[in-house]
């Protein structure tokens, strides 16, 4: 079963805090998901493995950690998901970016495809697919399904808040994925939104409403 991370850092925990007030302004909302998700990215990254490589300082040789294997990969689903890219970014500034287009179906809830675009070698790294939101685990399963189905498999998805249901879908569907949650919340509501959650986060982040 895969591992389940939940975020008790409490400048996390503070951030999320102000991005779920309803007067928080799209300005301040993208933000500080950026914040957040340079937060999580520290967290999310602590166990990538190190290997020793020698190198030259201006005074002596000596043996340095450097990161194991190829560089990473972060993929957003879009839309909300790209608002978590820069923070990732910052902390990994090598990583390639891929794109997962996806929305879900208002009524049915269903998740909806309409783009995908990989690094070239997507399959040798290791990927981090990122989304604000997990609520019912239609859209987050069905992009693990999406780069699963293009030979991917070292996967860790990473969302800012989760619903119980969601989570449940996702380990089901992929118990090899590692999870990274910043808040874990209560239910999902008859429209399929997480409650308390903070709403839409794709319209927050870009004044769409
Ligand atoms: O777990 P689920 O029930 O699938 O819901 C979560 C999805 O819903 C939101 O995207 P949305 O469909 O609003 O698209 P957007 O990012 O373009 O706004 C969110 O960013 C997730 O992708
Ligand atoms: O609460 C929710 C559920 C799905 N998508 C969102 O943006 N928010
Ligand atoms: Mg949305």
């Amino acid at each position: 079963m895969s591992k389940v991370m939940i975020m008790d850092h409490p400048l996390i925990q503070h951030k999320i805090g102000l991005i779920r007030k309803v007067d928080t302004g799209s300005k301040d909302f993208r933000q500080m998901i950026g914040e957040i998700a340079m937060l999580m990215c520290y967290e999310a990254t602590r166990d990538l493995k190190l290997q020793d490589v020698e190198i030259t300082t201006p005074i002596c040789t000596t043996t340095v950690k450097e990161l194991q294997g190829k560089k990473l990969a972060i993929v957003p689903i879009l839309r909300a998901g790209l608002g978590m890219v820069d923070g990732m970014l910052t902390m990994i500034p090598a990583a390639k970016v891929g794109h997962i287009g996806l929305y879900r179906d208002p009524e049915t809830l269903n998740p909806v495809e309409y783009y995908c675009k990989l690094p070239a070698d997507c399959s040798e790294r290791e990927v981090f697919v990122v989304d604000p939101m997990l609520a019912t685990g239609g859209s987050s399963v069905a992009a693990l399904q999406m780069l699963k189905d293009k030979g991917v498999n070292n996967i860790r998805f990473m969302c800012i808040i989760a619903a119980p249901e969601g989570l449940k879908k996702m380990q089901e569907a992929h118990p090899d994925v590692d999870v990274y949650i910043g808040a874990m919340d209560d239910h999902l509501n008859d429209h399929g939104y997480i409650v308390p959650g903070l709403g839409d986060a794709g319209d927050r982040i870009f004044g769409t409403k």
